[in-house]
């Protein structure tokens, strides 16, 4: 609604009329008064207007996308591959954040190496209630080295305590439970690293290790890197240790196939002096709790022209629930299954098959009536892991039996995993729907297969 002035002559659509004629004073007044209260309420619908068409504006290039997929699937691993393409300065300056997920992945390591070593809390099991200690054939560990590696090591574990309580300082809860809820030594990995979503850590992290020393107290953190880095030399020492590897192979623990592995850099990565790269950052593991947000600004010519704003998920059964408020309102679901989990279990439920449970969860997704419009983007994720497994001679028919007599080669897996996908969106899709499928390797650092624009 518009303002105008009074046009000459008078037409029914001027506003405001002319006075009619042989008006009165009061009615002059009451005539003037009406006018402005109607000038008033038609400026603030103008400018509720404008406001709304400037609230468009900024979000008019924003698309709106939500990643699902297991835990350990890639989801939050596939958005630091495209925060490194799409805005690499943002990814650059969290860098040193990342530094201290790195550690504690480092640390974690070393510490469920120490717990399954004899005399470890790990080399004890329970038995109706008392503690037994585990015979394992080849314990051939020097007692005295073994003392050496504990005693000298020892310090780790206040390195560890360090790191989670400043990774989640507004949490103090979570710290605790973060240290206390290692893992069950049967579950033959190193505990997870978590920090809820949306807690804000990279700039706590940031903001904490940047502080000026004030002689005396010299920042905890830096103490910490201290400390690693004194350690340094005694962790590749435990890691090259033959006796240590063998009785890795006895417990079947393959501790290179885990997420977070960097035991093999450690000299590198304990070092004072150690910048995390962006490889190492896409390779380091932290679990997502809850939901995250992020926004993307694609740049162009130096021009902000696109902005995504991705939700990324927590992807542990647990943590399921949180995803279906956001299904009706994103543009498209970016799905990620790791192909390579195919020979392993859930890690919160060990009776599933990961597999399995990523064809369960895409059905469920296919057939949800709030999603029936969605764009799907399906990512078969861990693309060279599962290459090194079927090429080190893992069968995969011998964990998916429908697979009959394929061969055991990486492009044939790829193809009828991808196939057995598309069908399943078809069969469970209420409607006919937009469906990309890229075969991905998330860790790499590439212009990622999945074309943004
Ligand atoms: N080798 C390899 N590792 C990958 C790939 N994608 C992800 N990873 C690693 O797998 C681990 C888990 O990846 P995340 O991105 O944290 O998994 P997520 O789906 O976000 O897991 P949650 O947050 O628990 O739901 C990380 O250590 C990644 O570096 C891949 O394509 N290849
Ligand atoms: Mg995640």
């Amino acid at each position: 609604m518009r303002w105008s002035k009074p046009a000459t002559p008078t037409t029914p659509e001027t506003w405001p009329p002319h006075p009619p004629p042989g008006e009165t004073e009061l009615e002059r007044a009451v005539r003037l008064e009406e006018e402005k209260e109607a000038k008033r309420r038609s400026d603030a619908i103008d400018r509720e207007l404008e406001l709304e068409r400037l609230e468009q504006r900024k979000h008019r290039y924003a698309t709106r996308v939500l990643l699902l997929g297991q835990a350990e699937s890639g989801k939050s691993t596939m958005l630091k591959n495209f925060q490194l393409h799409f805005a690499p300065e943002a990814f650059h300056a969290e860098s040193e954040a990342w530094r201290a997920v790195i550690h504690l992945n480092l640390i974690r390591s070393v510490n469920f190496i120490l717990d399954l070593l004899p005399g470890g809390p790990s080399y004890l099991y329970e038995d109706g209630g008392s503690r037994h200690s585990r015979q394992v054939s080849n314990d051939t560990l020097d007692d005295g080295l073994l003392r050496h590696f504990r005693m000298r090591l020892s310090p780790l574990r206040q390195v560890e305590l360090i790191l989670v309580q400043r990774l989640s300082a507004d949490d103090p809860s979570r710290a605790a439970a973060n240290v206390e809820e290692a893992m069950p030594w049967y579950y033959g990995r190193a505990s997870e690293v978590s920090i809820r979503g949306g807690s804000g850590w990279k700039a706590l992290l940031h903001r904490k290790w940047n502080s000026p020393q004030t002689g005396a107290r010299p920042d905890e953190l830096d103490k910490a890197r201290q400390i690693l880095h004194a350690c340094r030399e005694d962790i590749a020492e435990l890691w090259r240790n033959p006796e240590v590897q063998n009785r890795l192979e006895a417990e079947g623990v393959v501790l290179r196939e885990q997420s977070g592995f960097f035991l093999d850099e450690a000299l590198r990565v304990a070092a004072a002096d150690y910048v995390p790269t962006p490889y190492d950052i896409l390779r380091a593991r932290l679990q997502t709790i809850g939901v995250e947000q992020h926004i993307i600004s694609v740049e162009r010519f130096g021009e902000p022209s696109h902005r995504w704003m991705f939700y990324d998920v927590g992807g542990a059964k647990g943590q399921r629930a949180t995803w279906v408020p956001f299904f009706d309102d994103v543009d498209a679901i970016l799905f990620l299954c790791p192909m390579s989990a195919f020979n392993e279990v859930l890690l919160e439920d060990r009776r599933v098959n990961r597999l399995l449970d990523s064809f369960n969860l895409w059905k469920t997704i296919c057939m949800s009536r709030l999603l029936k419009g969605t764009t799907f983007i399906l990512l078969l994720n861990k693309s060279d892991i599962l290459k090194s497994k079927l090429e080190s001679g893992v069968s995969f028919v011998r964990y998916v039996k429908s697979y009959r007599d394929g061969p055991n080669e990486f492009e044939a897996v790829c193809e009828y995993l991808k196939r057995k996908f598309v069908a399943m969106c078809k069969h469970n899709s209420a409607r006919e729907r937009q469906l990309h499928v890229h075969i991905t390797c998330a860790t790499v650092r590439a212009r990622p297969s999945v074309c943004l624009m």
